[in-house]
């Protein structure tokens, strides 16, 4: 079973096979229903055959012996069976498998709601319009892959939930203008429970509530007919106006939206460009480094972590995959992370000791990301607090971030005080150091995940710590910290 689902995309891929259980288990199910029903149209079929003469004139059908006594014999025992039949609930284990399969593995509250806040923290970081997002338009990029009234439904009401009512608005809007597109009324009416007039209604009272009284009445105008509420309600708006109406907004559900205050706070700051970096690229034996910055000193390795030690690494830590704690203010938003020790021996620990010139004996810790629906990290720098350093290691000198996978759309890292971004690309590897000659944090270093608009985004961070690079990094003048630095150059 897996939890916080909406947190990363790797760990999804469990719900679709869920569905495809659950698909054939209905398959399965459907196919006992109808064997039933084939026994019982022969049976039927079998006794209408006879019944047309007994129907037009009974007396006389029963004054034949014969008849009298299959008449008889029937009733006595073929109908006892008959009911047997109708009376059998078959695919019973069917049910059961699915029955189970929803509790054990089936979404949260909480599990949607982190999903629903993805969907519109895509919406408001890259400024997007729900009804292109409903159409599968991203950021100009065309998908084959759209949503249902049922989904617009559920992202405008829960934007109502959290007060976004504009953002509500359009949401309502795209989920009307989807329910001509696929709507199967019969199936819409009574599996999911769906009525037109509930989403009229949130849709108009969401519109009155932003005070666009007229659009709202102009909307009922059209579909009054379909419901009496409906015409009730533009009547209402037309002679009485807000204070009455609200009264009949619906309650929806309420869920832990935890996040999605804190994403409203830091849109409007962030700094993620669509531009490529284009700095020169140097070619040094056996490493490619590309040099993004020189003040503070920032570098991009290619083609430096193998796609062998790639899904070693993701197939390691995929069942250790954990959410972080859902809490304002956080800095992690829909990801999951896992921690990994490597053997300071192994070739990639080799080979970080070659990129940096750093001792690696010591951190032999690796943190491991995987992204959710949008998942992203918000600002910060990779400092650790003073209260929080131990003495061995001290501060987090080095970063290390190796991308593991390439993003389709979106998720870029960005320094936004030195308007650099880095687009993921598999293989490469980030380098920068958090601390200056005088071992001081620099705040041009603060940097930021974006979100990812599709694709899987696998990280490898790497953190080298203060201490342990007392001998390979002495720090006393500004001179060393020089030839150091060249040396990775
Ligand atoms: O995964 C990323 O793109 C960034 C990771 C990062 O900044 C961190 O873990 O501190
Ligand atoms: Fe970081």
């Amino acid at each position: 079973d897996i939890t916080n689902s909406a947190m990363s995309i790797a760990g999804m891929k469990e719900l679709v096979d869920l569905e495809g259980f659950f698909i054939s288990e209905m398959e399965s199910y459907t196919a006992a229903l109808k064997n039933k029903i084939d026994v019982m149209e022969s049976l039927l079929h079998e006794v209408q055959s006879k019944r047309e003469i007994s129907r037009r004139n009974p007396e006389e059908f029963v004054s034949h012996p014969l008849n009298a006594f299959s008449l008889i014999r029937r009733l006595h025992e073929d109908w006892t069976q008959a009911e047997l039949l109708m009376l059998n609930h078959v695919g019973l284990e069917h049910l059961q498998a699915i029955e189970t399969g929803l509790d054990e593995a089936q979404p949260t509250d909480n599990d949607l709601d982190d999903a629903i806040a993805g969907i519109i923290a895509l919406q408001q970081f890259y400024n997007l319009q729900p009804s292109d997002i409903a159409n599968g338009l991203l950021m100009g990029k065309q998908y084959n892959t759209s949503l249902t009234t049922l989904n617009c439904q559920a992202l405008a009401n829960a934007c109502m939930n959290f007060n976004y009512d504009k953002y509500a608005l359009n949401w309502y809007k795209a989920a009307v203008e989807h329910y001509n597109h696929d709507r199967d009324g019969q199936v819409y009416r009574e599996v999911f429970d769906f009525r037109l007039p509930d989403l009229y209604i949130n849709y108009t009272s969401a519109l009155v509530t932003k005070g666009f009284r007229k659009a709202a009445w102009k909307v009922l105008q059209d579909v009054a007919d379909l419901d009496a509420t409906l015409w009730l309600l533009r009547k209402d708006i037309y002679e009485v106006g807000k204070s009455m109406f609200l009264i009949l907004r619906l309650s929806h559900h309420h869920g832990s939206m935890y996040w999605l205050s804190s994403v409203s706070q830091t849109s409007q700051h962030l700094s993620c460009h669509y531009e490529q970096n284009t700095s020169e690229f140097l070619r040094i034996a056996p490493l490619k480094v590309e040099t993004l910055s020189l003040k503070p000193h920032i570098v991009l390795y290619h083609d430096v972590i193998y796609d062998s030690e790639i899904s070693k690494v993701k197939n390691i830590s995929l069942p250790s995959l954990k959410s972080p704690l859902r809490i304002i203010d956080a800095v992690d938003y829909n990801l999951k992370l896992a921690q990994i020790r490597d053997d300071h021996q192994s070739p990639l620990s080799l080979r970080i000791k070659d990129m940096t010139g750093e001792d690696v004996q010591e951190d032999s810790d690796f943190q491991i990301d995987n992204y959710g629906i949008c998942g992203f990290r918000n600002f910060h720098t990779d400092n650790i607090e003073m209260q929080d350093q131990t003495a061995e290691l001290g501060d987090r000198l080095t970063s290390i971030l190796f991308f593991m996978t390439d993003v389709v759309q979106g998720g870029a890292f960005a320094f936004p005080n030195l308007n650099l971004t880095i687009w993921p690309q598999k293989g490469s590897a980030l380098v920068w150091r958090n601390l200056d000659h005088r071992m001081q944090p620099n705040k041009d270093l603060l940097h930021v995940s974006c979100p990812v608009v599709v694709g899987s985004k696998w990280t490898l961070m790497k953190w080298l710590h203060e201490r342990p690079q007392m001998f390979s990094r002495p720090c006393t003048t500004e001179r060393k910290f020089k030839s150091h630095d060249e040396s990775i150059n």
